[in-house]
């Protein structure tokens, strides 16, 4: 069975809920990066470990929390000997408004995971673009490069629109139909 890991920051718990969703789609672990943005020795040997890697951060100021890109510096040990090389990549941000520059940070994690030599994985899915759309449609903040969501800043992280958790579900399931096609 392919080992898929959602490896994600949430300073404020709805970064957290989307990787949730995408995980138990995906049949994947969850490994969150700490407040302190570090991991334990045993979750870099998980991160060795995995077939897959779905990189999730919150859009602070137009990029990835400082937290995430601590755990991205980091990630120059295994990319010294391109350890993660042909590892699926995959990722997802949240942010507070419709658009907030998450491209950004998608940008980011793309970019991130071609440093490392992965493959990246697309939404692989269209968006609903005509005046019936709503924002319980899937994709309907329509990324392609990546899983995007998002959540009014007054919204506590139980309040995140299902139509974003039932996108991040079908992204997970997307990372693991791939991911089980590139490791069999
Ligand atoms: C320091 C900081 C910077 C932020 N910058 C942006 C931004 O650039 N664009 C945006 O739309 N929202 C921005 N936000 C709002 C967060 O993206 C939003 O509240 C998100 O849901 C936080 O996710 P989290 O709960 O996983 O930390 C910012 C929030 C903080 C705390």
């Amino acid at each position: 069975m392919s080992k898929i890991v959602v490896l994600f920051h949430s300073g404020y718990g709805h970064t957290a809920k989307v990787a949730e969703a995408v995980a138990t789609a995906a049949g994947a672990q969850l490994l969150p990066i700490n407040a302190e943005g570090t991991l334990s020795d045993a979750d870099w040997a998980t991160l060795a470990a995995a077939d897959a890697i779905v990189f999730g951060t919150p859009t602070y100021m137009g990029g990835p929390s400082w937290q995430f890109k601590r755990f991205a510096d980091a990630s120059s040990k295994p990319w010294y000997a391109q350890a993660w090389k042909d590892k699926i990549a995959a990722g997802f941000t949240n942010s507070a408004t419709l658009n907030g520059d998450k491209q950004g940070t998608m940008q980011y994690l793309h970019t991130l995971s071609q440093q490392h030599g992965m493959i990246w994985v697309g939404m692989g899915m269209k968006a609903p673009n005509h005046k019936a759309a709503t924002r319980d449609d899937i994709n309907n903040l329509g990324g392609y490069a990546g899983l995007i969501t998002q959540t009014p800043s007054d919204a506590s992280a139980d309040e995140m629109v299902p139509g974003d958790l039932a996108t991040a579900r079908a992204f997970g399931e997307r990372v693991k139909a791939v991911t089980e096609r590139w490791t069999r």
